[in-house]
């Protein structure tokens, strides 16, 4: 960790029981740097979604899923703190891969989260809701219809909407899982361009499958494998010069996994590479 780190995890561990406990992670120490995108990447099934969501105890949501360790989000330990869960959430955002409208007016899909959490008057709303359109890129497209219904407008103009919502409660993170995926390519286009101004200024962590994306937008990426940390540094080392056999592998395009695999002896290191460092 150093004075970059805007949030880590500390040896995390999630199971989801059921018939056959399934172990998604299993002993991730990585830290996340302030003002930089972090991909994390990793065939399907490797804890990819489940590390995302255990950043801001989203994982929780599913009632099977089992949790040791901590996450830190600067000194505090979310697992283990007074704040109200809600707070936690707000400080650390997250947009879904879907893109999904609230049934309210595009300029109240902006103005959700300040209403509940802020108490602003209508021109301070009006400010906030133009920032936050604008900081995406939307603001032009929808600046003449702010009162016609959010979900009216396009798939990828609805992920914009997602992000400007999430940016408008002012969070320390933002977490994005995959939120490229369901989009048409332009509109793929617009949300990574979207993601390469905001990273600048937000600590964003991303869960992407397309190497391509990570390759373009991130600034570090990590790699899991069978829910352990293999490798973690930053995106021109990892695509150029990787440490790890598993990594060398999964670059070339050998992404084939399986739960029943024992995991590689690299990827059973006591220490997991931190990222970044
Ligand atoms: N609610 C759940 N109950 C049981 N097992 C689960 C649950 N959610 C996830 N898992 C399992 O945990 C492991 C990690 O899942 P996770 O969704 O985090 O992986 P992922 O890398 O994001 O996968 P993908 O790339 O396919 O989205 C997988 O084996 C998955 O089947």
């Amino acid at each position: 960790m150093t004075d970059d780190t805007a949030i880590r995890t500390d040896d995390l561990e999630v199971t989801y029981t059921g018939n056959r406990d399934v172990t998604a992670l299993d002993g991730v120490s990585v830290a996340f740097d302030e003002n930089k995108l972090t991909a994390i990447i990793g065939p399907s099934g490797c804890g990819k979604s489940t590390l995302l969501k255990s950043l801001n105890r989203l994982h929780e949501i599913q009632p099977n899923a089992e949790i040791d360790g901590e996450v830190y989000l600067g000194d505090e330990a979310i697992y283990d703190t007074d704040e109200p869960l809600p707070e936690i959430r707000r400080r650390v955002g997250y947009v879904p891969q879907t893109p999904t409208a609230l049934p309210l007016s595009i300029y109240n899909n902006v103005a959700y989260g300040a209403k509940i959490h802020g108490d602003y008057s209508r021109a301070e709303l009006d400010d906030l809701v133009e920032r936050y359109l604008r900081k995406v890129n939307l603001w032009d497209e929808v600046k003449d219809r702010l009162e016609d219904p959010g979900a009216e407008l396009s798939t990828g103009q609805i992920q914009r909407l997602c992000l400007a919502r999430s940016l408008a409660v002012e969070p320390e993170v933002l977490l994005c899982d995959e939120v490229t995926s369901a989009l048409d390519p332009i509109s793929a286009e617009q949300v990574e361009e979207t993601l390469e101004n905001l990273k600048e200024e937000y600590t964003i962590v991303m869960v992407t499958h397309s190497m391509d994306q990570a390759k373009r937008l991130a600034d570090d990426v990590i790699f899991l494998y069978l829910g352990e940390l293999v490798e973690a540094s930053d995106t021109r080392s990892f695509f150029e010069n990787p440490q790890h056999e598993r990594t060398r592998e999964f670059v070339k395009g050998h992404t084939a996994v399986d739960y029943d695999d024992e995991p590689s002896e690299e990827a059973a290191t006591d220490e997991p590479p931190v990222a970044s460092r």
